[in-house]
């Protein structure tokens, strides 16, 4: 096999390795992905059938591009792979099983979104307030508990006596309960009902075993527990597995992910080899040497040494900046620079953030710069208001039972249903144990509904009829077209015609080219199938590596991609790393994991920037430098203190250039303005008014009465006011 030349003596002795269990310990850009790759081609080519060979990656992008490139290796066979992310392989085992688990096959598949949407309905119904939770941090704690396969049952045996803990398991049992009654799942349902479904039917499990005769997982070192059963249950006697991973880059236990499933793979699987990767073909010396200064720090790890027939490259290079803003522009300015000295092209850079909301500032920036930008993660496609609500709809088409969609569309478009009717339905239903959707049909029974309301209902009840009946007959994408037409969305909102009504009218004119997209490539795809992919897209999947744009992107997003050039920012204490005061070394040494991640992105050049001060939680933050600068070795860095040096406050006309002093400039446009007596917005506090303004320059501080906030004092250079 002409292929397995591309791989040195280790990757190649993995590839080759058939002889029973075996784990692939690499360290970052050793070729992990190679490896499995050319594993399962090589697999196929030594006679084995692709449909018996299931592969488990953590993105569908990855699921993708490895299929393609496998494609590319040994023809099109490889289409017929099990190939994607835990949570599509097992939504698609669930719906051929559904039965034996009592769904049905059209179950819907709730994102986070919809979770906490429905728990924020549990607690509303069973009118309980738990003091130190919202329903969102109520929806992390559920699922955090069913990551760990704690059930509300088993929960129930091992929680307190405290009013707090018996009403939390109250909420979280009827939240199991009533994704039950909607035919819904969520996405850890994907990975635990697939263990009952396999637990309590033999027949079942051993038709999946003799099917799956090699299974591969990827990043082996981010695996759940849920996870880590499936793969035990499955493995096809224990020996056909093969799986790969690398310690240093686990960062996911904040999800539920196990690092110990990969220290313990010797144990689990008896006869185990393991197979380590070392030479990296990523990053220069340089930068290697970088990474491994700060990963050293760690207590717990494998032990490997990364090496790299690399050239030494370029020192990383440290920037201070006085402000988030002064960083971003520091940062565009730096990449202006790069791409004609590097003749780099834009998509060749890459800017790591720790946290999502660091992302403003750096937009900002880079608009003003006339830089092209991709930003992944953000509010995703299929997470965006106007396509869930068409989603919603195709949804109800779908499943009837979902109610958490009804109940999205009840109203939507505006049809003169409003809430206390709704809410009258859903007890005339509760009363009855029906669904909504029955009673919809029997409204007028609900006599506490006036007959005006019932009639409306009665009409919206006819309309998704009609579609109910059109599904098999349309395909997706003319159902939808029509739905959407006779809703009248797309019309709605170009007449509102403000920028946000016509990102709305976009992006469902989007959505429609992705149905038809979708119909076009599967002909066959029915629509619980469609919804069911479009609900386990992630936002890295949509990611488009070709358009030349840089990219921003979280830390954990650039898991397994590179780019020539990389900006890691924010790296203070309490940012990156996160809550370092509060934490426990664990998790300090994953936020050092996670930095670790970030540099091994990088193939020629990093760069590592840091702020004096941050805006962050409505007030300005005095920010320390980050302990991971600190534990760099010295020699594999320099540092250049651009206009942001404490030099800059006092003499910032004769350091800073034409560009900054625009910015400044718009500042002082907006402290002029402000008055006593001014009304004004801010973004987290809403409207205020100011009753004092002390100070001037960037020291300028006001006083504002906000009307649901009480009185604050801000630095207004910071505080983004708007006149009102
Ligand atoms: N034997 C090899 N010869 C040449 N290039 C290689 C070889 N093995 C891997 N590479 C290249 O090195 C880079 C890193 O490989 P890959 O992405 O497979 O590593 P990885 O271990 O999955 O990385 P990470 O875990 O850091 O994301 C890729 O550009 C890949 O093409």
């Amino acid at each position: 096999m002409k292929f397995l030349n591309d791989l040195n003596e280790e990757q190649r002795k993995a590839v080759e390795y058939n002889s029973g269990p075996h784990m692939v310990v690499a360290g970052a850009g050793s070729g992990k992905t190679r490896v499995l790759t050319y594993k399962i081609a090589y697999l196929i080519e030594k006679g084995m059938e692709p449909e018996s060979i299931l592969a488990l990656t953590f993105t569908n992008k990855a699921a993708r591009e490895m299929k393609e490139r496998i494609k590319a290796m040994i023809g099109k066979k490889a289409e017929k792979l099990w190939m994607g992310t835990f949570h599509s392989i097992f939504a698609r085992i669930l719906r051929a099983e559904s039965k034996h688990i009592n769904y049905r096959p059209n179950f819907s598949i709730y994102d986070r979104e919809d979770s906490v949407s429905l728990v924020s309905n549990v607690m509303q119904d069973l009118n309980i307030n738990l003091e130190n939770l919202t329903p969102n941090g109520v929806q992390h704690k559920i699922s955090f508990l069913k990551n760990q396969m704690i059930l509300p049952e088993d929960y129930e045996k091992e929680m307190s006596s405290s009013a707090a803990d018996r009403k939390f398991h109250e909420v979280y049992k009827e939240y199991q309960n009533r994704l039950f009654m909607n035919n819904a799942m969520d996405f850890d349902d994907l990975l635990l009902k697939p263990i009952e479904l396999f637990t309590n039917n033999p027949k079942v499990l051993s038709k999946y075993k003799k099917m799956f005769k090699y299974i591969l997982v990827d990043e082996y070192q981010d695996t759940n527990k849920a996870q880590y059963e499936l793969i035990k249950i499955l493995s096809p006697s224990r020996d056909k597995i093969c799986v790969v991973g690398d310690d240093a880059q686990s960062i996911y236990s904040w999800r539920g992910a196990e690092i110990k499933n990969m220290l313990n793979f010797k144990k689990d699987f008896k006869d185990a080899k393991i197979f380590r990767l070392e030479q990296n073909y990523r990053s220069t010396k340089m930068i290697l040497a970088a990474a491994d200064s700060v990963i050293k720090n760690n207590a717990e790890q494998i032990a490997k040494t990364l090496w790299t027939e690399n050239n030494d490259g370029e020192q990383l290079t440290i920037i201070r900046a006085s402000d988030e803003k002064d960083e971003a522009l520091q940062i565009a300015k730096r990449i202006k620079k790069e791409v004609t000295n590097r003749k780099l092209s834009l998509n060749d850079i890459a800017i790591l953030y720790r946290l999502n909301s660091q992302s403003r500032a750096l937009e900002d920036a880079l608009r003003r710069e006339k830089i092209p930008y991709k930003i992944i993660g953000g509010v995703e496609f299929y997470r965006r208001k106007e396509v869930k609500d068409v989603l919603a709809y195709l949804r109800v088409l779908s499943n009837q039972d979902d109610e958490e969609s009804l109940l999205r569309i009840m109203n939507f478009p505006q049809r003169g249903i409003g809430n206390t009717s709704i809410s009258k339905m859903i007890a005339f239903a509760r009363r009855l144990n029906i669904s909504l959707f029955t009673t919809m049909a029997r409204v007028f029974e609900v006599i506490e509904v006036k007959e005006r309301i019932q009639k409306n209902v009665k009409q919206f009840k006819l309309m998704l009829d009609k579609y109910i009946e059109l599904k098999d007959k349309l395909s997706i994408s003319e159902l939808t077209s029509a739905l959407v037409d006779e809703l009248g969305i797309l019309k709605m909102y170009k007449e509102e015609n403000t920028p946000e009504s016509m990102a709305r009218y976009d992006n469902i004119q989007e959505l429609l080219r992705a149905i038809q997209e979708y119909n076009q490539e599967n002909p066959k795809g029915t629509l619980d199938e469609f919804l069911a992919e479009v609900s386990l897209v992630a936002g890295i999947d949509q990611y488009d590596e070709k358009a030349n744009a840089v990219t921003l992107m979280t830390v954990h997003s650039a898991k397994g991609l590179e780019f020539p050039v990389v900006f890691i920012t924010g790296l203070e204490e309490d940012i990156f790393p996160l809550s370092p005061r509060f934490d426990s070394d664990s998790k300090i040494e994953e936020e050092r994991r996670l930095f670790y991640v970030a540099l091994t992105r990088a193939q020629q050049k990093v760069f590592l920037t840091y702020a004096r001060s941050r805006y962050r939680f409505g007030e300005v933050a005095y920010q320390s430098r980050s302990r991971f600068i600190e534990e760099l070795d010295e020699a594999t860095y320099v540092e250049v203190n651009g206009p942001g040096s404490r030099r800059a406050g006092r003499k910032k006309k004769e350091v800073i250039d034409e560009y900054y002093q625009e910015s400044y400039d718009d500042f002082d446009q907006e402290r002029r303005s402000l008055r006593v007596g001014s009304k004004v917005s801010h973004a987290i506090f809403g409207v205020g008014k100011i009753l004092a303004i002390t100070g001037s320059g960037d020291t300028q501080k006001v006083t504002i009465a906000f009307e649901n906030h009480g009185t604050k004092n801000l630095l207004t250079k910071f505080a983004n006011l708007k006149l009102i």
